[in-house]
């Protein structure tokens, strides 16, 4: 919450002038009830209709003034609402830019989705009633308590007994609202889950007759998410009768006590109906009080679910970027690097030198951490101990960005987003010319295809657009990766739907591109060619070498390539 306050800053001027104007339309409604009293008692009592008439007119200026000031009091509250909403919005999204793969461990996906878009709403609620309501209330009821006192102080006191009750009852209220809608917004996030795993598995779904298993996983998110939220609900449309009831009874306590007051002449008939108005009007403003526990429980859960984003510790790296930033050949070297995941050490002591330029095949058991490995170049994992270099730098001297914009990673899960083919391709180097698009489609071996669609490289992919197989898709993001012309890329397993033939093609093509390639494949006939060939298991570097060094100094690999073969006869 107090981030919140920090958040606001920026737009003090239209919450200071939101808040005068809300001091305006507290002050109209604190005289209300004095000048009916004086239209009763002086003008009505008094048969003095001029005195009713100078009265009734001031009352109505002075609605006039409150209602203006409420509708401008909106404009800036609004303003000032939306501009955090707006900056919040942003700074969660650029946070979860700087998240490593740790940092994601914390958070679900669709619960980020919700922090960003919902929670962020409910933040804005929360600000506007602020500055709309919500500090009004107080300040009314402690003013209208005051003047009822300068009104008759044993009516009043009858009010000054009632409020601390009502207060009590609503800070229940309020602790148990917190934790309710708290409960609700991880619910929204479960429901989210479930919404995104089964829209991004439907075809699984459908192929595995697991819809009725789907909807029903559904129904119980759904319903426990309709649980809480009634047992939320409840809990406030409970709190608005009961202090309903509560303002009845003190009216009708006031009304009784007035009247004997009234016989016993000590009270002005208007000096009643203005307590009974300011009874009325405190009340009321406890009714308005539920309303807005409501969303102050809400708002402040999510305010805290958004500053757990906004506060989780990310690399200081990824924010710094003052390192060095030369242009580099592509020589790798890992000295002795090790690397868990979690607390399991996934690499142990890995060493080696790749010359730039050369292709290194990378092979290893599935969970062997070849993965893991790769991801430490461009530094998406950060290694636990030993060095890597590029050229002659330690990793760690260069600016960050500036490494990633050297390096480029296909990775296993291929990702291609909504537009065109081009803008597929471009997204790769955000200046780069139709020559050179169409160029690195060339060498990833996808621009005979792409030109055979009825609109070439304006076809459009994703919603409403051209679906591309999985070999297809691979080829396009190699060309995404290809156009920014990287010293050392990255394939993780991104060839595996090529035909031979094509591939071949592909790795022929890399030939002229002078980067140094990662390739990682499970089939030994993907990386024969290359100039050295990695064996990883269990996290270990066992052997390396030629395909022909291999086939006679490692046993391992003798067995895969015989089974491979096996395979294919
Ligand atoms: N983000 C992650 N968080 C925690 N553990 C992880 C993560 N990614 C991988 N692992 C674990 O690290 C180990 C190595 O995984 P990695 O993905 O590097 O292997 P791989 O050789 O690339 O596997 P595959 O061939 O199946 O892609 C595995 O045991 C895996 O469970």
């Amino acid at each position: 919450m107090r981030k919140l306050f920090t958040y606001s800053l920026p737009y003090k001027w239209s919450a200071i002038v939101a808040l005068s104007l809300m001091g305006i339309e507290l002050v109209v409604e604190l005289v209300q009830p004095l000048l009916m009293a004086k239209i009763i008692d002086e003008g009505i009592l008094n048969e003095d209709y001029r005195l009713v008439s100078v009265y009734g007119a001031g009352l109505l200026g002075l609605s006039l003034l409150a209602f203006a000031a409420g509708v401008t009091n909106s404009f800036f509250a609004a303003r000032l609402s939306q501009g955090v909403g707006y900056d919040l919005r942003k700074d969660v999204f650029e946070k979860v830019q700087s998240f490593t793969s740790k940092n994601f461990q914390s958070f679900s996906t669709p619960g980020l989705i919700t922090r960003i878009t919902n929670d962020v709403v409910q933040v804005q609620n929360l600000l506007f009633m602020l500055v709309r309501i919500a500090l009004r209330a107080p300040l009314f009821i402690i003013f209208a308590l005051i003047m009822a006192f300068t009104i008759d102080v044993q009516l009043a006191t009858i009010l000054v007994v009632a409020v601390p009750v009502f207060l009590l009852f609503l800070f229940f209220i309020l602790t148990k609202g917190v934790r309710l809608f708290n409960a609700v917004q991880t619910r929204i996030d479960r429901v989210n889950t479930v919404i995104r795993e089964n829209l991004t598995g439907i075809r699984l779904i459908k192929g595995f007759n697991r819809g009725a298993h789907e909807e029903r996983r559904f129904y119980d998110v759904n319903d426990s998410l309709m649980e809480k939220n009634k047992r939320a609900l409840w809990l406030m449309e409970v709190a608005m009768p009961v202090v309903m009831l509560g303002v009845n009874i003190i009216i009708l306590v006031i009304l009784w006590l007035g009247a004997s007051r009234l016989q016993e002449q000590s009270i002005q008939p208007g000096e009643v109906v203005a307590i009974i108005n300011y009874a009325t009007r405190i009340m009321f403003t406890f009714s308005i009080f539920t309303f807005l526990i409501m969303v102050f429980s809400r708002g402040h859960a999510s305010a805290t679910r958004i500053g757990e984003v906004l506060d989780e510790e990310t690399p200081t790296f990824l924010q710094v970027s003052d390192g060095k930033t030369p242009v580099l050949k592509g020589d790798v070297t890992f000295q002795d690097v090790s690397f868990s995941h979690e607390r399991e050490p996934t690499l142990h002591s890995i060493s080696f030198q790749v010359k730039a330029g050369q292709t290194v095949g990378i092979l290893g058991e599935t969970g062997s951490g070849k993965t893991s490995m790769l991801h430490l170049i461009p530094r998406l994992f950060e290694k636990d101990s030993g060095s890597i270099y590029l050229d002659d730098y330690k990793i760690e001297e260069l600016d960050v960005k500036e490494l990633r914009k050297q390096i480029s990673l296909v990775p296993q899960e291929i990702h291609l987003f909504s537009g065109t083919v081009k803008e597929n391709i471009a997204w790769g180097k955000e200046q780069a010319t139709d020559e050179e698009i169409i160029t690195a489609a060339k060498q990833a071996q996808i621009h005979a295809f792409i030109t055979s669609l009825p609109d070439g490289y304006a076809t459009q992919l994703g919603q409403k657009g051209v679906t591309f197989s999985g070999g297809q898709k691979q080829r396009l993001s190699i060309a995404r990766a290809l156009v920014r012309k990287p010293k050392v890329l990255i394939l993780d397993d991104s060839t595996s739907a090529l035909d031979a033939h094509t591939e071949y093609r592909l790795m022929e093509a890399l030939k002229d591109q002078s980067c140094t390639v990662f390739m990682v494949a499970q089939k030994i006939s993907s990386l024969k060619a290359s100039h050295t060939i990695m064996l990883l298991h269990k996290g270990e570097l066992i052997a390396e070498g030629t395909h022909e060094q291999l086939l006679r100094e490692s046993r391992y690999y003798l067995d895969v390539y015989q089974s491979q073969l096996e395979e294919v006869q």
